[in-house]
C-alpha cells in the first residue's frame, strides 16, 4: 500500500538517519525541502524530493498537498496521561490563591490522584486513557512516553502500567512505558521513606520486569519528594533491571540532582525550571537530554527552563507536555512549540527539533521516529494552507494541522 503526497509547499525537518539528536547552535538549523513529494509505503517513509522528481501517481494514493507544509509528527517524550479523574478543584484553589506546594502539603496533589486512581478500576482508568490518547494523536503526537506514578502501592503501580500496554497494543502511536513508583511518598511511608523505597525495589520493580511492564524509570527528585541520595538508589535498582532512568530533577528546587542522573547514565533529565551553572557543567559531555516542559511552567506559574542559556552552553533540549491532571492537564504539543517560542525565546527552528529529533531521542526512537528519513516510520503531519511554519508559534492556540498520518494511516 502506497501514498504519495505532491505539491508540498515544504517539508520540513528532512534528515539522514545517521543524525541522533541536535544540540546547541545545531538546533537553529531546520532543513527542509520546497515544492516537495513525500512516497510513504506500508508504515514507512519510502522516498521524498522535488517535485522536477516526482514518481507517477500511477496505482498509489494521493494527496495533493498544495499551499500545505508536512512534518514529521510530534514526539512527546514525558506524560502522565493515565490517571483518574482529575484535579479541578485544586485547579479552584490555586485560583484562589494556594500554591502548588501548599496544596501538596495538605494532601493534595499527587496523593490525591493516588487515591482516586487506586479507587478505579483497570477497564474505567483504560477507557479513560482512551479518550486523551485518541485527543493528542488527532493534536499530532506521533510517539509518546506514559508514566505510572499515580499508584504508588503494589496493585496500583501494575495496573497503570498494565492500561499502558493496552494502549501500546490496540493504537497506531509508538509508546513507550515509564516505572514511576517513586512519585512521592504515599502517606503510610510519610516517616519511613527507606521502607517505600524497599517496596519499589523489592516488590514493585521485579514484578514489573517480569511482566516487561516498563522501559524506563523515574523519580520525582526533589525537596520534599526523593532526595538525591534515595533518587540515586532507584537508579541504580532500575539500571539493574535494565530500566534506563528518566528523571523528574529541578522542578522547585536545584539541589545536584542533574549531576547524579548523569552518573547513573540517565537517558534524560526533565523539568529543570531552575538551573544552576553547575548543573550545566554535568550536562555537558553526557548523552542525557535535558526536556523543558513550559506547559507546566504555564499552568502553575513556575519559572521557564532557561532554554537560552543551555543552548548557549551547547547543549540539547527536548520539549515535552508532562500531560497530567496537577501540573499539565493538556497534551498539546503544538501549544508546547508555541510557547517554547513565546515564553522561553526559542526559534520555530530550534522549537520544532525540540518536539521531534530531540524528543524521539528522549524516548530511545531516533533511530525510528522524529524526522522525515528514508526508513523511517511514516507519522507526518499535514499542516492546513500555511504561509511559513512560524504560523505555529506566532498563531498560538489555532489549528494548523488539516491531517495526521500514523504509521502510513490516515487518522
Ligand atoms: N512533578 C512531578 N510530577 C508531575 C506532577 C504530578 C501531579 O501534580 O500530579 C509533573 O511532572 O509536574
Ligand atoms: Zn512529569
Amino acid at each position: 500500500m502506497a501514498l504519495l503526497i505532491t505539491n508540498i509547499k515544504e517539508l520540513i525537518q528532512i534528515r539522514e538517519s545517521t543524525i541522533q539528536k541536535v544540540s546547541g547552535k545545531e538546533m537553529a538549523e531546520l532543513p527542509t525541502c520546497k515544492n516537495a513529494w513525500l512516497l510513504i509505503e506500508d508504515d514507512v517513509i519510502k522516498d521524498f524530493g522535488t517535485m522536477d522528481s516526482c514518481p507517477p501517481i500511477g496505482s498509489n494514493e494521493h494527496i495533493d498537498a498544495t499551499g500545505k507544509m508536512v512534518l514529521p509528527a510530534w514526539c512527546d517524550s514525558h506524560t502522565h496521561l493515565v490517571y483518574a479523574g482529575n484535579r479541578v478543584q485544586e485547579f479552584e484553589d490555586r485560583i484562589n490563591g494556594l500554591s502548588y506546594e501548599e496544596i501538596a502539603a495538605r494532601g493534595g496533589g499527587i496523593l490525591n490522584s493516588a487515591k482516586k486512581l487506586n479507587e478505579t478500576s483497570e477497564d474505567d482508568l483504560y477507557n479513560q486513557s482512551c479518550l486523551r490518547l485518541e485527543e493528542v494523536m488527532q493534536l499530532g503526537t506521533g510517539a509518546i512516553e506514559i508514566k505510572s506514578g499515580y499508584g504508588l502501592s503494589v496493585a496500583g503501580e501494575l495496573k497503570m502500567l498494565r492500561v499502558i500496554k493496552r494502549l501500546k497494543q490496540a493504537y497506531p502511536i509508538a509508546i513507550k512505558a515509564t516505572f514511576l513508583g517513586a512519585h512521592a511518598f504515599p502517606a503510610e511511608y510519610k516517616q519511613n521513606h527507606s521502607g517505600y523505597i524497599d517496596l519499589i525495589i523489592n516488590e514493585m520493580l521485579p514484578q514489573i520486569a517480569e511482566e516487561k511492564l516498563a522501559d524506563y524509570i523515574d523519580a520525582f527528585c526533589e525537596t520534599n519528594y526523593f532526595s538525591v541520595a534515595e533518587t540515586e538508589r532507584i537508579m541504580e535498582a532500575g539500571n539493574k533491571a535494565g530500566l534506563q532512568p528518566k528523571i523528574h530533577v529541578n522542578q522547585f528546587t536545584a539541589i545536584d540532582g542533574i549531576a547524579a542522573c548523569v552518573k547513573h547514565n540517565a537517558l534524560t533529565v526533565d523539568h529543570l525550571e531552575i538551573v544552576e551553572d553547575r548543573d550545566i557543567e554535568a550536562l555537558k559531555n553526557s548523552n542525557t537530554m535535558p526536556v523543558a516542559l513550559p506547559g507546566c511552567s504555564f499552568f502553575i506559574s513556575i519559572p521557564y527552563t532557561p532554554a537560552r542559556h543551555l543552548l548557549q552552553a551547547g547543549l540539547p533540549l527536548a520539549l515535552a507536555t508532562d500531560f497530567n491532571p496537577g501540573t499539565t492537564p493538556s497534551g498539546n504539543m503544538n501549544l508546547v512549540v508555541a510557547m517554547a517560542c513565546i515564553k522561553m525565546k526559542m526559534t520555530a527552528e530550534e522549537a520544532i527539533n525540540a518536539a521531534t529529533l530531540n524528543g524521539a531521542y528522549a524516548m530511545g526512537l531516533s533511530h525510528t521516529h522524529g524526522s522525515i528519513t528514508v526508513g523511517k516510520k511514516a507519522n507526518v503531519i499535514i499542516t492546513k494552507s500555511i504561509p511559513s511554519y512560524y504560523q505555529l508559534p506566532y498563531a498560538f492556540g489555532s489549528n494548523i494541522i488539516d491531517t495526521v498520518i500514523l504509521n502510513g494511516k490516515t487518522l
